[in-house]
């Protein structure tokens, strides 16, 4: 039973136009608890008619909220970031019954929410325009940036609160409304984050909630011509056939996909810190993360040395239950999840892989796989070329930097890429060579709110946080000022 110390804020309702509503249809959407398989809660499960209610709601509130002086915004977006911190133990709470990562990732997760907002609370007052010289006589060229209007997020269930703050940050500081839509798997933590906007204060239609039928939803969001952007996170396939439906009414997107990450250790690596910055970006969330290593890339002097010191740390990985003390690797999302993996490292086993560490399923059942490292990985194993989304670290080899490069490259996505090296030379040059959009040298922690996250190739469009990350909510208009 999931024990709250305030119980309001587990919502159970979708919240559209400052109401807290249940589906037309009356029906409902179990969440469980992908640790246990138990029903903790249901939530509306709603289609195209709420959606449209949600978007009419979001249109009404728009010119008030992009009226208001940014300042009063950065307040309102200010007290909801005090808000998530002065909740965090019970949204944290809440984020591991749903999701199943360990408590203390949860907290971490919702500080790391809360920081898009601090961040854009700040950001969103430093919206500049510029005053170009005019080539003529007796006139002006002002350039304003205004908000794009209503906006639609649809986020994953990886990182249940941050993708939505990490949006919902910037639109609201920009002036813009927004309807999220949270995964199925992960609603709660959707609910809980517009509970707290009521009390910061955000006003009715601001931000809106819709949970339920992802096709219904989603094809009310992309096609409706009020509708001026979408944020998306999550795979690929889902974001190219959202892409395609906002093109009928030309929609600004941002997608944030999947990636291929390659981590590549160079024989000058220092090898203790490589394998901390392994367990850091392979196993956070279970290896449920778009900028998770998918591949190592181990250079042949050190392969031995680091495949060995790795499989023994992942060995000591605590697995259990993520409300449990202890506990760095809860279960996966779901059984379909679980599958997957499976399936990834039966095939890559059975062309030849050696597993240093896990290998199969774990002992406790339904939804847990082992922390796994597999030796000698090669191009033709499935996992090479596919996300694997859990916790499963394939090593290859290689011998000179130019092959680790090519190596790397060789990927349709172009999210996170990360090498160890101790060579000042190496680390410039094989930044600039890598086909990424985020690069982590000697780390493999690289999210933080005050840099530009997101992708290139199918990886995709727009960056979240930093500075950038406002631009992806405001518009460009050039008034040509004439006259004395
Ligand atoms: N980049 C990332 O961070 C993520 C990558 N992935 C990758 O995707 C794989 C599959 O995961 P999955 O959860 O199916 O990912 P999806 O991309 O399908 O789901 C992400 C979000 O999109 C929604 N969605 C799905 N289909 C539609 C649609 N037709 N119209 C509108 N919204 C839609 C989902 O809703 P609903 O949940 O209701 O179906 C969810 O809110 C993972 O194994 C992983 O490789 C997954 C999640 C995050
Ligand atoms: O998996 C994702 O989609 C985002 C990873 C979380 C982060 O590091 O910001």
């Amino acid at each position: 039973m999931l024990q709250l110390k305030d119980a309001s804020l587990l919502r159970q309702h979708c919240y559209i136009g400052g109401n807290w509503s249940a589906a037309d249809c009356g029906e409902t959407l179990d969440v469980t608890d992908p640790a246990t398989g138990e029903t903790i809660a249901s939530v509306p499960y709603c289609g195209e008619s709420e959606t449209q209610r949600a978007i009419a709601a979001a249109q009404a509130a728009f010119p008030a909220w992009a009226a208001r002086p940014a300042v009063e915004r950065s307040r309102i977006l200010r007290r909801w970031f005090e808000l998530l911190m002065e909740n965090q133990d019970d949204l944290a709470r809440l984020m591991t019954a749903e999701q199943g990562k360990p408590l203390a990732e949860a907290k971490g997760e919702i500080a790391y929410a809360a920081s898009y907002l601090e961040w854009f609370a700040e950001e969103g007052k430093r919206a500049y325009g510029d005053v170009i010289p005019s080539p003529f006589p007796d006139s002006s060229i002002v350039v304003t940036k205004e908000p794009v209007g209503v906006c639609a997020a649809i986020t994953p269930w990886n990182f249940p609160m941050a993708m939505l703050t990490r949006k919902a940050g910037p639109a609201l500081a920009a002036g813009c409304t927004m309807v999220a839509k949270p995964a199925e798997q992960t609603p709660l933590s959707a609910l809980a984050l517009a509970e707290l906007g009521v009390r910061a204060g955000i006003p009715p239609g601001v931000f809106n909630v819709v949970t339920g039928d992802a096709r219904a939803i989603g094809g009310a969001l992309t096609s409706s011509p009020l509708v001026r952007k979408l944020s998306f996170t999550g795979s690929t396939a889902t974001g190219r056939l959202l892409m395609r439906q906002c093109a009928e009414t030309v929609k600004k997107v941002s997608l944030e996909l999947g990636g291929n990450a390659p981590f590549i250790v160079f024989d000058d690596a220092d090898l203790d810190a490589a394998v901390a910055g392994a367990l850091a970006s392979k196993f956070r969330n279970a290896g449920q993360t778009c900028v998770c290593s998918n591949r190592f890339l181990v250079q042949d002097g050190v392969f031995e040395a680091f495949a060995n010191r790795l499989a023994e740390a992942v060995r000591a990985l605590k697995v259990g239950k993520g409300i449990d003390d202890g506990v760095v690797q809860g279960p996966l999302i779901d059984e379909r999840a679980l599958a997957k993996v499976e399936a990834l490292v039966d095939d890559a086993i059975g062309k030849g892989a050696r597993p240093l560490a896990g290998g199969r399923r774990h002992a406790l059942g339904r939804t847990w796989y082992e922390p796994t490292v597999l030796a000698d990985a090669t191009p033709d194993m499935h996992l090479a070329r596919e996300e694997i989304f859990g916790p499963v670290a394939p090593l290859f080899r290689f011998k000179t930097e130019q092959e680790a490069i090519a190596m790397a490259n060789d990927s349709e996505y172009g999210l996170a890429a990360y090498f160890y090296s101790r060579d000042h030379g190496r680390a410039w040059r094989v930044s600039r060579k890598l086909e990424y959009g985020m690069v982590g040298v000697n780390t493999g922690m690289i999210s933080t709110e005050v840099a530009p996250f997101g992708g290139i190739k199918n990886s995709g469009l727009g960056r979240e946080g930093s500075k950038y990350g406002l631009e992806d909510y405001l518009q460009i208009k050039y008034v040509a000022m004439a006259g004395q």
